[in-house]
């Protein structure tokens, strides 16, 4: 599927980034310690390793797995 507006909104299922690595999980610290945390950001629908927009960025994106990757725009095309 696709995202709209800033994807902001985006609940799909993607959970891979441009570049083709797997997003963190958002309530793990590891490889990247952060802030972005469900706890919170409740509206944000940060479940499992889904790529989301909690930080009003242009699209959705997630922290990656890689630990010389901090985070990432994941692979979905804008509506
Ligand atoms: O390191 S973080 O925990 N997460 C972080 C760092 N960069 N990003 C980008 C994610 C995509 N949107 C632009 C910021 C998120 C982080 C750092 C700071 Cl200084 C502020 C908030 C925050 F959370």
């Amino acid at each position: 599927d696709c995202y709209e507006r800033d994807g902001s909104s985006y609940r799909g299922v993607m959970s891979e980034t441009i570049s083709g690595k797997k997003c963190q999980l958002w309530t793990s610290m590891e490889p990247h310690a952060h802030q972005k945390t469900p706890q919170k950001f409740p509206n944000a629908d940060l479940r499992r390793n889904l790529c989301r927009n909690p930080d009003g960025d242009r699209a959705p994106w997630c922290y990656t797995t890689d630990p010389s990757v901090r985070w990432e725009y994941c692979k979905i095309e804008r509506c």
